[in-house]
């Protein structure tokens, strides 16, 4: 698997119905420097999810940006993404990775310490901590925010790349690079901005100015 990079994983936004708004943001979040893009998709048919999955691919290979899927092995194998983000309550990553196998990423949510050691954390790709801090972006299934002192506790058993999402934004994305994640992943930091263009430039050059990119 080519190296892949996690500073900044704009993650779609699910509560935007109408296509034409939908993929300008996309287009704008990979105009503006997104590195990854996670289609997530959480109230759709699975024939809308798939639809929304192809223009998706198409639109970053264009950018020659990776596309992961959330949740749904069977839109990432039928339009040949480049991983998918599962959670603990999804696809158990062993059956996900002998379905896609080596070539593609697959990263895991991970809500607690424990959680982080566990052998399937320990094989993904990369672990997504979740949350970090509090939003309103995930409506169900959210556990209580990790963190700072979270991020750095995990920092100290997990070696392998870490995204953090939630509630991350302009004024906060610094000190999470600053205290040992790889990247970050945002929803409405991006899809919501006035100009989300900017507002991914913004963020990507805070990132890379604290991290190592
Ligand atoms: C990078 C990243 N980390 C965590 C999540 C959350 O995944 P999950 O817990 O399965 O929740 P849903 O996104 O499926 O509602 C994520 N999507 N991305
Ligand atoms: C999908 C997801 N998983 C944990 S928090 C979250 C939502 C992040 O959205 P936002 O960046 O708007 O807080
Ligand atoms: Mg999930």
């Amino acid at each position: 698997m080519p190296k892949v990079d996690y500073t900044l994983m704009y993650v779609t936004d699910d509560s935007i119905k109408q296509d034409n708004t939908f993929f300008n943001i996309l287009e704008t979040a990979l105009l503006g420097g997104a590195t990854i893009i996670q289609l997530r998709e959480k109230t759709c048919d699975t024939v809308t999810f798939y639809q929304r999955a192809l223009r998706c691919k198409a639109l970053c290979d264009k950018y020659n940006i990776p596309l992961i899927i959330n949740d749904r092995l069977d839109i990432a194998l039928a339009i040949n993404a480049d991983g998918v983000h599962i959670g603990q309550a999804d696809m158990p990553y062993s059956v996900a990775r002998k379905l896609l196998g080596n070539s593609k990423i697959i990263g895991l949510s991970v809500s607690t310490k424990v959680q982080a050691v566990q052998p399937n954390a320990q094989a993904a790709d990369y672990i997504g901590i979740s949350p970090i801090f509090s939003t309103k972006t995930k409506k169900t299934d959210l556990a209580k925010p990790l963190g700072i002192l979270g991020l750095k506790e995990i920092r100290e058993l997990y070696n392998k790349p870490i995204v953090c999402i939630g509630g991350i934004h302009k004024g906060n994305a610094q000190e999470i690079i600053a205290n040992g994640a790889d990247g970050i992943a945002v929803v409405s930091a991006i899809s919501k901005a006035a100009h989300p263009e900017a507002a991914t430039k913004e963020l990507k050059e805070i990132l890379c100015k604290t991290g190592t990119n």
